[in-house]
């Protein structure tokens, strides 16, 4: 099996989890992953696929735009925007939005805002963010970096990381983990469904709880 292959396979494996079980499998190996304040534009948006990143800074004195890294993005990726938490100005907005769902890239996550939410509801390109603000970065922002490690929400993000983002929000599975990882989240989802089945049949939460030992799935493993 080559590498390809391997990312492929756990991609499709970490396609099928939810960000909760992969973000208590994080906490079980002791990584931070999981990216704090940033949400779905809508509950039904999910993305999952490899880091493209991309980092902005004001643009002071510079004439600065944004986007035109786009067109180097290969189908599949996430592309994840470092734009320092900044709410009071866009880095995504429709027109990228319609070029990006129409070259098959897999979603965008941004540590700042973006406008012309309502293309990306309509073309179901899932977008997570720090929240949405009209006032665009163009003469605002910058491009200073693309394809180099960033720092979101104290949590380091590299090319190619695989970023996993649902209704619950976004989280980063470094490469190398990713297969410890999705087999640990799956391994926790398949418990809560037998605690859930459990309850369901009659027992009670606390029994149900202790008897598959909820209470340790995400506890940091020694
Ligand atoms: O200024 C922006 O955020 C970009 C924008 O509106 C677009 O791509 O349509
Ligand atoms: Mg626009």
């Amino acid at each position: 099996m080559t590498a390809l292959d391997r990312a492929g396979d756990v991609l499709g494996r970490l396609r099928a989890l939810p960000t909760a079980a992969i973000s208590d499998a994080l906490d079980r190996v002791g990584l931070a992953g999981a990216l704090h304040g940033l949400g779905p534009l809508s509950n039904d948006f999910r993305a999952v696929g490899p880091a493209f990143t991309v980092r902005y800074a004001p643009a002071d004195d510079e004439r600065g735009s944004v986007g035109d890294f786009l067109d180097d993005v290969p189908q599949g990726a996430v592309i994840v925007i470092d734009n320092d938490g900044r709410t009071d100005v866009t880095v995504w907005g429709g027109i990228m939005t319609e070029v990006a769902a129409a070259r098959r890239i897999a979603g965008t996550v941004i540590n700042g805002v973006c406008r012309d939410v309502s293309a990306s509801l309509e073309q179901s390109y899932p977008i997570f963010s720090r929240g949405r603000f009209m006032r665009t970065g163009k003469d605002r922002v910058r491009l200073v970096a693309v394809g180099e490690p960033l720092r979101v929400s104290g949590v380091t993000i590299k090319p190619g990381d695989l970023v996993c983002a649902d209704a619950d929000g976004a989280v980063v599975v470094p490469t190398a983990d990713a297969i410890r990882v999705a087999e640990l989240a799956a391994h926790i989802e398949r418990v809560e469904a037998e605690i859930v089945a459990a309850a369901r049949a009659g027992s009670t939460l606390r029994a149900a709880r202790e008897r598959f030992g909820y209470h340790q799935l995400q506890s940091r493993q020694s």
